[in-house]
């Protein structure tokens, strides 16, 4: 299901949450929008799900107008969206079966069909046999997958995850967003994840817009945005990322993503990441790199490095230095102060 948004406005007082959004989410991807806490991510979210109208715009489903629906209409579309949220909104009275099949009971379908239904979504989030589980005996991560699972009940074409796995930890997170990628390739869903995180991002979507104040500030394919970002909003967020996996392997010592006064931040895409680049610029010009902090890591099927290095030299030995860095593709950004 590809969503289209047309200036899309929400507007509380005097407080523009989302002020003229337009974006087109493809169908069967994983599309990530990412941003800071107020940027209007959940209002978007109200939106796009249907819960809440804007006060301008258009919203789309595979080119049908749905902002507008009334009543059933609006009912009937409503229930083919899924959500999971971060605290997983779990009935804990009920246990991970009759979570599962609430929604199936509030549309009427024959008990014979939601026993069978239930089954098949339980195995298909890696719950098998723990279907009469109180929610209380679930790890975070169990009831994640109960929540996608419940999620998943009346066949949605999309499903939301508001930061899906913010409460988790990293190795959790990792397996919840394994989960949803091979559900959106298994079901041809349009998944779209809400975070405020971007090792969420690199490790679980093919494309990402970035919000700030209420509108987009930049918006593409992951890879793109990690090797070459544009917004000070997407860089900021890129100098604080950790390295989820590498952190759990080799510990967080070793990929340092944040800016410790470096003068120039490197970026480096695919092959030129394993070259030894500065090694060479260093002996060619006669200019020192000390490099403060940096790191390789996996974006998709792409490696993408980082580096946040100071360059010594005198101006014009610099200026040649950077002008043989972007020769061989490094993006080369100078800090402000400098
Ligand atoms: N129902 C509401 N009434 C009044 N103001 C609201 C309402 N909903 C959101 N806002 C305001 O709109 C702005 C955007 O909020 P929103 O919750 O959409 O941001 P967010 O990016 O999801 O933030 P967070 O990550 O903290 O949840 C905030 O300033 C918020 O206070």
């Amino acid at each position: 299901m590809q969503i289209k948004l047309h200036n899309l406005k929400r507007t509380y007082g005097d407080l523009h949450a989302v002020n003229g959004i337009s974006l087109e989410i493809p169908s069967n991807t994983v599309y990530g929008i990412i941003g800071k806490s107020g940027a209007g991510k959940s209002t978007l979210v109200r939106l796009v799900s249907l819960l809440e109208r804007p006060d301008e715009g258009e919203i789309f489903f595979d080119d049908v107008r749905v902002d507008n629906l009334q009543k059933q209409s609006l009912i009937q579309r409503r229930r083919r969206v899924g959500m999971i949220f971060q605290n997983f909104n779990l009935f804990s009275s009920r246990n991970a079966e009759q979570n599962i099949a609430y929604p199936l009971e509030i549309t009427g379908t024959p008990k014979s069909e939601i026993k069978s239904r239930v089954e098949t979504l339980l195995s298909l989030v890696g719950l098998d046999g723990r279907g009469k589980a109180p929610i209380s005996t679930l790890s975070g991560g169990q009831k994640q997958r109960v929540a996608i699972a419940r999620a998943l009940a009346c066949n949605p074409d999309i499903l939301f995850c508001d930061e899906a796995t913010s409460a988790l930890d990293p190795q959790t997170t990792h397996s919840i967003l394994a989960l949803l990628k091979e559900i959106q390739r298994k079901m041809s869903l349009t998944v779209v994840m809400i975070t405020h995180q971007m090792e969420v991002v690199r490790d679980a979507c093919d494309q990402v817009a970035v919000l700030n104040d209420g509108v987009v500030v930049e918006q593409g394919f992951v890879t793109d945005i990690f090797a070459n970002p544009s917004s000070e909003v997407t860089k900021d967020f890129l100098s604080h990322l950790v390295g989820v996996d590498e952190a759990a392997k080799v510990g967080d010592k070793m990929v340092q993503w944040s800016k410790k006064s470096g003068a120039y931040t490197l970026r480096f895409r695919g092959g030129t990441t394993d070259q030894p680049i500065l090694s060479k610029i260093s002996r060619q010009l006669g200019v020192d790199f000390n490099i403060r902090a940096g790191g390789v890591q996996k974006v998709g099927d792409t490696e993408i490095g980082t580096m946040i290095v100071d360059i010594s030299g005198d101006e014009t030995t610099r200026k040649k230095a950077i002008e043989s860095l972007s020769q061989m593709g490094v993006i080369v950004e100078e800090e402000e102060s400098v």
